[in-house]
């Protein structure tokens, strides 16, 4: 009997790693999954693990009728409800690795959209896969292994949990990779973005890791430190930057936000200094995979461009049909003749141009329509991407654009899918999914060993370190980088030399290191030597090596006034809630340890903003200080003729800012509503309230100062009611498991003005229902 009740009363507690729930968890770590790990990992696992059940108790059984609608109306309703619940906690037993298939809808395969906000299918839909296209967009490795010994390490280290993909800034995402940049495996990328942003607030998914590249850096190293691949880890990295894009490109947050705009767009290049710190590890474990399972070929740089060449006279042969007198049109071309332009066009920008994939699938008619005429030739810019080409390749470009195109998008009978927009369409009128498929089509119909996309950056790159680290990385930047190239012919001289066909290696040499601008050569230093918040600026000698001695200098100034910015973004985020003085900043700053480059306080003071998001007030330091001290400053306490004493203000105060708390003894409900009954002076200074598990409560503050800081002023309890003009509003929040009611200002307070707030028109959140409050 005895042990039925234990088991009746025990709490079981999920084994994150075996996702069983044993007796005893900690036991059970201890024996089983986590024998080799340290008692204060399982200690923090164990932790994570109380947290975990206490928020599935309080959250997990409820769900939305209205999600559930949309789970079992989506294209996959199954993979949606499983993820669905696993964000819930809940365990799937018996999951199988491959989900079956699920039925086609008979209505429509193509997903809806409902409007604004309407959150499209998470699951691709359902299409058998023609022979030419598989939908990846890049060289997916089909997800991280997760290994029994993966889950450990990611689990000790914080790393395993995600919220759920079903949030609006993740569906969101979802959408705009699945419908708009028709990402066949969106919801992977999804799902990492959501582990991520877990880790950077378990609260719930926000952008605020924006402005924590320091955290975000720790992620990425403690992810380098398990062992999933680099490869892996640099996908996640990959994944982040296509959350990025989606915000600053897809949504609205230029016009809503243009502070956190702006910061997202610096984290962007944070994270391009992030990912070019991986990029050198991926490529050494890439070729160390390939030697290892001996399948590994070098591919050299002219390897690549084989194909090319051999197809070269097939390709000109149908392109001379149509040009000059008794030029053919398009649609009199064989449909083979048709596709080997397609293919080839498509093997220039892989192979020759050495650009990735997604160059082909994304790059639109409206980007060909606009490309600009620079010397030697044009420029496409796809996205941020500058695609160079010569006079005879645009022409090429133009034949099969004005020609073959038209016939490749009447060929598409059925109507759906059709790549109206797309400047490469397949033979059947759809858009491409995979270029690679097309590149090794065309490496079939010549016999030669087929190269990929991937095989042509390893050669470049690894053919580009005999080049100097300047035409190295002008190279890089075009192509592995994919980040807008000042110099898009200069970077493709650079290829065309690492080819093979321009063999004046030196006066090349010298001519790109002239050429190299300082916007190229400033990020040129910052991929090798990132900004950081502790470190000094590179030496000199390093600074010429990199950006050449002309832009040394200028990359200098520029790297230091980025560390500035850094240090500046970091007080900042130290001083959220509520405004330092100056004298504090300052103080602050020499304990930093900073010897040179030091912000100046008055400047930081200056760009002082309250956190933008108010739920992360109670995550300030400075405000969990002010709470333990009651220290609020720029307060006062004056009487109002004729209504007793009202508390004012010393200093202006921004919206958003923390300007005190209603601070007092914490009763219950019967208990307040007992001393609001012993005097109507008394009620006055009673704050009734609901917890956050819905439970009412009150802060008693009747004494004018408290057991806890009897030295202290208490201002809260002196704030009069006004609904009119109130301009600061009570928040609940919950630090060290006690409740703490907040004032938070909701428009600018200027200084010695009155601080006022509602009381509620119900009274309920001042002093219980049914008292007499003539004065409201
Ligand atoms: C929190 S105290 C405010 C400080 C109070 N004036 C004092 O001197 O102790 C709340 C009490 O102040 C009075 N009070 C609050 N707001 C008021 C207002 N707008 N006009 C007049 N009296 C007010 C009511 O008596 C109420 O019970």
């Amino acid at each position: 009997m005895a042990s039925k009740q234990s088991f009746h009363s025990r709490m079981f507690f999920l084994c994150p790693v075996c996702k069983k729930a044993p007796h005893s968890l900690p036991g059970h770590l201890r024996k089983v999954c986590m024998r080799n790990s340290t008692e204060a990992e399982i200690q923090a696992v164990v932790k994570e693990a109380k947290k975990e059940l206490s928020e599935f108790c309080h959250k997990g059984r409820f769900w939305e009728f209205g999600k559930i609608c949309d789970i079992l109306d989506s294209t996959n309703p199954l993979a949606r409800m499983i993820a669905e619940m696993q964000s819930k906690g809940l365990v799937i037993n018996n999951l199988p690795s491959v989900l079956p298939e699920p039925a086609r809808s008979t209505t429509s395969s193509v997903p809806q959209s409902s409007g604004e906000g309407a959150e499209s299918s998470l699951e691709p839909p359902n299409e058998s896969l023609s022979d030419e296209s598989s939908g990846e967009y890049y060289q997916s490795t089909g997800g991280p292994m997760w290994t029994s010994s993966v889950r450990v390490e990611m689990v000790k280290k914080g790393l395993y949990n995600k919220h759920s993909i079903d949030h609006p800034l993740l569906a969101g995402f979802n959408k705009y990779l699945y419908t708009d940049l028709g990402y066949k495996n969106s919801k992977q990328v999804v799902e990492t973005v959501s582990r991520f942003l877990h880790y950077m607030d378990p609260t719930e998914p926000n952008l605020m890791f924006v402005r924590r590249v320091e955290k975000v850096r720790e992620y990425f190293n403690i992810l380098s430190d398990t062992k999933l691949s680099k490869w892996t880890v640099f996908n996640y990295s990959k994944s982040l930057k296509r959350f990025m894009k989606y915000i600053i490109t897809s949504t609205d947050i230029r016009h809503n936000n243009p502070a956190l705009f702006q910061d997202c767009e610096s984290f962007m290049d944070a994270l391009y200094g992030i990912q070019s710190g991986m990029s050198k590890e991926v490529s050494m474990e890439v070729t160390a995979k390939k030697s290892e399972f001996g399948c590994g070929k070098e591919v050299l740089p002219k390897d690549c461009l084989a194909v090319l060449e051999a197809a070269f006279k097939d390709f000109q042969a149908v392109i001379c049909k149509m040009q000059g007198p008794g030029a053919i049109t398009g649609d009199c071309l064989t449909k083979n003749e048709r596709l080997l332009v397609l293919y080839y066009l498509e093997a220039v920008i892989m192979l020759k141009l050495v650009q990735r994939p997604g160059i082909v699938t994304h790059m639109t008619v409206e980007d060909w329509e606009g490309r600009s005429r620079i010397e030697n030739g044009v420029c496409v810019a796809v996205k941020e991407h500058k695609v160079p080409l010569s006079h005879e390749q645009e022409l090429w470009f133009d034949l099969y654009f004005n020609e073959v195109r038209p016939v490749m998008l009447q060929e598409n009978r059925t109507g759906d899918d059709v790549a109206v927009d797309s400047f490469f369409v397949s033979s059947s009128g759809r858009s491409i999914y995979n270029p690679s498929n097309d590149l090794k089509r065309l490496h079939d119909k010549y016999s030669l060993p087929s190269v990929t996309c991937g095989d042509a950056q390893r050669a470049f790159e690894a053919a580009a370190q005999n080049l100097s680290e300047v035409e190295r990385n002008v190279a890089a930047e075009r192509n592995y980088m994919r980040r807008t190239s000042s110099d898009p012919f200069l970077a493709l001289s650079v290829l065309d030399q690492l080819a093979g066909k321009t063999p004046q290696r030196s006066s090349r040499a010298s001519c790109c290191e002239t050429r190299v601008d300082e916007q190229t050569a400033y990020k040129t230093l910052e991929q090798f030597c990132p900004v950081t918040l502790e470190g000094p600026p590179p030496k000199r000698s390093r600074r010429t090596e990199l950006c050449g001695s002309e832009h040394e200098r200028h990359c200098y100034d520029r790297w230091r006034s980025e560390q500035l910015k850094l240090r500046e973004q970091h007080a900042l985020e130290h001083f959220t809630g509520q405004q330092p003085s100056e004298s504090k900043i300052s103080r602050w700053m020499d304990k930093q340890g900073w010897t040179s480059n030091v912000p100046q306080a008055a400047v930081v003071l200056k760009q002082w903003k309250p956190v933008a998001r108010l739920d992360l007030v109670i995550d300030s330091s400075f405000v969990k200080k002010m709470i333990l001290s009651q220290r609020w400053k720029g307060l006062t306490v004056r009487p109002v003729p004729d209504k007793g004493d009202g508390v004012f203000t010393k200093r202006p105060f921004q919206i958003g800012e923390v300007v005190c708390e209603y601070h007092g003894e914490l009763v219950s409900h019967e208990d307040g509503m007992a001393i609001a009954s012993t005097s109507s002076i008394r009620a006055g200074h009673l704050f009734f309230y609901r917890n956050k598990q819905h439970e009412a409560m009150c802060i008693d503050a009747h004494e004018e100062s408290c057991q806890c800081h009897p030295m202290k002023f208490n201002y809260g309890r002196l704030i009069r009611h006004s609904s009119k003009r109130a301009n600061i509003r009570p928040r609940l929040y919950v630090l060290n498991d006690r409740d703490i009611i907040l004032f938070i200002a909701t428009k600018d307070i200027s200084s010695d003005e009155e601080l006022l707030y509602d009381y509620g028109s119900k009274r309920r959140s001042f002093a219980g229902k049914g008292l007499e409050l003539d004065w409201m």
